[in-house]
């Protein structure tokens, strides 16, 4: 039997790439996705996994105590909280997740996560037909992984009631890649959207969170890096 060490990981700091890209656009991020896959080999959930772990090393950083609620939505935005989920439990974290759809709805990547958060053995609770505001989780933390560069204003179903119950409860907020609600390219705000007091976007920020006020939403932004090549970056930087 392993003896569980009762140190606390050591507060290194993340390794940062040498080049931070500009803010850009969602679909101009999701080139970036793009071209790791496709010319440089690297697959998709390579990326994920890269981005889960910096943004789970970000939050020991940024919210290094407290239980943890990620909500997940139906893509890749709640892949990457399925990846942190366990990161976050490998550092001594009480995590649960409160996810929009059942695990045999999700697909590629996302559905990759979730099967091994659920071998890991972490908690993944559905969204049921009550309101959200009546079942969710307590937490000291709420993560957003709804939706990211992959949403289409304005929120739709249920994710209306969940961010509106996430914005009710007085805990912290971070959300991944872009405050849910908002449109990463123009910064423009739905009602609701998800109120964060960090936002952990992947590979570049967003253009919108320069819009006037956006700061409301994003809170303090802080760049994860997903492992493109230095080469790949280059070809973004300019
Ligand atoms: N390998 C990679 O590519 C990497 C990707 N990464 C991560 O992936 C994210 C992009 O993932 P994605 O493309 O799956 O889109 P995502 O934002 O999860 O949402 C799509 C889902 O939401 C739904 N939906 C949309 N609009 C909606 C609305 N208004 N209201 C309600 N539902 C709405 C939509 O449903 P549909 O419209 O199809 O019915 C679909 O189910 C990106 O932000 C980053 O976090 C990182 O891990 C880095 C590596
Ligand atoms: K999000």
């Amino acid at each position: 039997m392993v003896e569980e060490a009762n140190f606390c990981p050591s507060k290194e700091a993340i390794m940062k790439p040498i080049l931070q890209l500009p803010p850009m656009t969602c679909q101009r991020v999701r080139e970036i996705d793009r071209m790791a896959m496709d010319q440089f080999q690297m697959p998709g959930i390579v990326l994920m996994e890269n981005a889960g772990r910096g943004a789970a090393e970000c939050m020991d950083q940024i919210a290094p105590e407290g239980s943890v609620l990620i909500l997940c939505g139906k893509g890749n935005n709640g892949g990457d909280g399925f990846a942190i989920a366990r990161h976050l439990q490998l550092a001594g974290r009480e995590v649960t997740i409160l996810a929009m759809a059942p695990t045999d709805e999700l697909q590629g990547d996302a559905l990759i996560q979730a099967n091994i958060t659920k071998a890991a053995g972490i908690e993944i609770q559905v969204l049921g037909e009550a309101p959200a505001k009546e079942c969710l989780p307590i937490a000291d933390i709420i993560v957003d992984g709804l939706l990211g560069t992959g949403a289409k204003p304005p929120l739709r179903g249920r994710y209306v009631d969940v961010v509106e119950a996430a914005n009710a409860s007085s805990v912290r907020r971070i959300a991944l890649d872009i405050p849910t609600g908002m449109s990463g390219d123009t910064g423009e705000t739905g009602e609701p959207t998800f109120q964060a007091d960090h936002t952990l976007t992947f590979a570049a920020p967003k253009i919108g969170f320069a819009k006037r006020d956006a700061d409301r939403f994003t809170g303090e932004v802080h760049v994860i890096s997903i492992g493109a090549p230095l080469a790949l970056l280059r070809q973004f930087s300019v």
